[in-house]
C-alpha cells in the first residue's frame, strides 16, 4: 500500500522573508534550511521553527511531534562563515529537532541520507497515528456494543 507524504516548502524574498503560511497545518514533515554564511538566513530559520512549534502545539494536543530537521548549508563557505556550528546545535536542541551541516555544492550523499531518515520518521509517526485511529475505533465500537447488548443482557 502506498503512503502519500506531504511535503510544505517555504521561501523567502527581500520583500518579505520567512513566509511559511499553511504548510504548518498539513505538512507531515519540515526541512528548515540556513545558509551557514548568511545570519539573517538563520534567524529567518529560527522564525520558522518557532512557527512549527506554536502550530505544533495547536494541532497536536500530546501527540507525537511531526519531524522536522534543521540543515546548515554551504558548509564549505567556512571562510565566510557566521552561523558557528554549535549555534545550529543549541537551536535543533532548543527544537527537539534533528541537525545537520551540509555542502549541497560538494556532496549529494549528505542530503539524500537525511531526506531518507526524515522519510522514516515521517513513516512511522503516520503509522502510529493510524494503529492509533484503529485501536480508538475499535474500542469505541467494543462500547457501543456493550451499551446496546450489556443493557439487553441485565433487562432479560
Ligand atoms: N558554495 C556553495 N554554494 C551553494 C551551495 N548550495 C547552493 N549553493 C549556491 O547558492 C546559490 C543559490 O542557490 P539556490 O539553490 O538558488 O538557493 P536559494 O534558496 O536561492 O539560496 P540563496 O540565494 O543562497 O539564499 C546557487 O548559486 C547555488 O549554486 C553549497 O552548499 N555551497
Amino acid at each position: 500500500r502506498r503512503t502519500k507524504i506531504k511535503c510544505g516548502f517555504c521561501w523567502q524574498s527581500s520583500e518579505a522573508r520567512c513566509i511559511l503560511e499553511e504548510p504548518v497545518d498539513w505538512a507531515d514533515g519540515f526541512v528548515v534550511v540556513y545558509n551557514i554564511s548568511d545570519r539573517s538566513s538563520f534567524i529567518d530559520a529560527k522564525n520558522i521553527l518557532l512557527q512549527i512549534r506554536e502550530a505544533r502545539m495547536e494541532n497536536c494536543k500530546g501527540e507525537v511531534e511531526v519531524p522536522v530537521c534543521l540543515v546548515g548549508n554551504k558548509q564549505d563557505l567556512c571562510h565566510a562563515r557566521q552561523v558557528c556550528e554549535e549555534e545550529g546545535r543549541c537551536l535543533a536542541q532548543e527544537h527537539r529537532c534533528h541537525f545537520q551541516e551540509v555542502s549541497a555544492a560538494e556532496s549529494y550523499q549528505d542530503i539524500s541520507a537525511l531526506f531518507t531518515q526524515l522519510i522514516r520518521q515521517v513513516m512511522e509517526l503516520l503509522k502510529y497515528r493510524a494503529d492509533r485511529r484503529r485501536y480508538s475505533g475499535s474500542k469505541s465500537m467494543a462500547k457501543l456494543i456493550n451499551n446496546v447488548f450489556g443493557k439487553r443482557r441485565k433487562s432479560v
